[in-house]
């Protein structure tokens, strides 16, 4: 008898703050794509985040974990947050196929972040260690070139146009964000006084 090889959706980003545009995005791939879970990751130490002060990992892990409590399908994983130096995809497939092993990764993330993946670290390796799923993201076109045939699939998903950067913006100058991120994120980020006094 055949063993069904789970289907995991992983979902890399900053979540400073998460908001619903990655909620709708997740679980619209979660959807399409009969994924069996979906891992939100959020990194350790970005990058290619330009954000200055980027709130600690901890407040971020947290506020993540709040956004997706409620769905049975969406979990947490502090392998990024974790590690020490900077977080590269690359390390988060590993550790993620350590835990899962035998599982059909699909890493999710937006066009815009997937147009650059030719200059993330390790680059050609990732094609071998997981699918990639680049959801559509209002402002921005898909154009990937030079990617091996059928490594990235494109995904249309209902169009939010909210970022985590207007979502800090609106907390800095005390504007609502309310039902661009769910109700706990809000509550979350008014009693750690998240974002004030920041200037982008
Ligand atoms: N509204 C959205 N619709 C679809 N995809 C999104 C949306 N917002 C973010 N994403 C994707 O989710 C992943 C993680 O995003 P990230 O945490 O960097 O949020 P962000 O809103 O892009 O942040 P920032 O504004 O600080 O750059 C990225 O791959 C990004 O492209
Ligand atoms: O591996 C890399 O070099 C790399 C460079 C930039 C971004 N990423 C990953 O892409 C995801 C979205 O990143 P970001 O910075 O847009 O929040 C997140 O999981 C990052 O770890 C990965």
């Amino acid at each position: 008898m055949s063993q069904h090889r789970p289907r995991i959706g992983v979902m890399g980003g900053t979540f400073d703050p998460i908001h619903h545009g990655h909620l709708v995005a997740a679980s619209e791939a979660a959807a399409q794509l009969e994924l069996d879970e979906v891992v939100f990751v959020p990194t350790g130490r970005p990058s290619l985040k330009q954000h200055p002060g980027v709130t600690s990992a901890e407040h971020r892990y947290l506020m993540t974990v709040i956004a997706t409590a409620s769905n049975p399908r969406f979990t947490v994983s502090r392998v990024d947050v974790d590690r020490p130096g900077l977080t590269y995809t690359v390390d988060t497939l590993v550790d993620i196929q350590r835990e899962r092993p035998g599982a059909d990764l699909h890493f999710i993330t937006g066009a815009d972040a997937l147009e650059q993946i030719l200059q993330w670290k390790d680059a050609d390796q990732l094609w071998s260690m997981a699918h990639f799923v680049a959801v559509t993201r209002p402002g921005h076109t898909l154009s990937v070139e030079h990617v091996p045939v059928g490594a990235v699939t494109q995904l249309e998903v209902p169009a939010l146009a909210i970022s985590s950067t207007d979502c800090r913006a609106r907390a800095e100058r005390g504007e609502p964000v309310w039902y661009l991120v769910p109700d706990g994120v809000v509550q979350y980020i008014a009693k750690h006084n998240l974002y004030r006094g920041h200037h982008e």
